[in-house]
């Protein structure tokens, strides 16, 4: 039986956590969408603090776009150094991860306009 295992356990995950921060940080670095959508992510998670609405559902919307926009990333960087040149296959991974990020922002853009936009057009004294 192996002792000190939680303490190893520990620093596994904070390394594969460290692992997963350079992933987010190549990702906000080299990706204008990605950037983007953190910034609308902070922006609607914000709005829906000031609102006090329930911040689950824009929560799971934002992290849904954001994991997705990573996956996209990493699957572009897959298809760019197993087929650098041009390839049909190539072409249908590209496009069907972008649709995959273009899907969830779409799921993600009617959850946020229905939790926060009645809310904020009352507070705005619209409604
Ligand atoms: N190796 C390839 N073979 C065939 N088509 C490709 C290839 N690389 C890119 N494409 C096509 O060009 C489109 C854009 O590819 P690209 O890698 O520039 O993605 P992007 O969304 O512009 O990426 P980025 O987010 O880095 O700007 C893809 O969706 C695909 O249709």
């Amino acid at each position: 039986m192996r002792s000190g295992g939680s303490a190893w356990d520990a620093r596994r995950w904070l390394r594969s956590a460290g692992f997963a921060w350079a992933g987010v940080r190549h990702a906000y670095g080299t990706q204008a969408n990605f950037r983007i959508e953190c910034w609308a992510a902070l922006l609607a998670l914000g709005l829906g603090g000031w609102l006090r609405v329930p911040l689950a559902p824009v929560a799971l919307a934002c992290a849904l776009v954001l994991s997705l926009e990573l996956l996209n990333t990493a699957l572009e960087a897959v298809v760019d150094l197993v087929s650098p040149e041009w390839h049909a296959l190539a072409r249908v991974a590209k496009d069907a991860a972008a649709a995959a990020v273009l899907v969830g922002s779409a799921g993600a853009l009617i959850v946020g306009l229905s939790v926060l936009l009645p809310p904020l057009l009352a507070r705005l004294g619209l409604t």
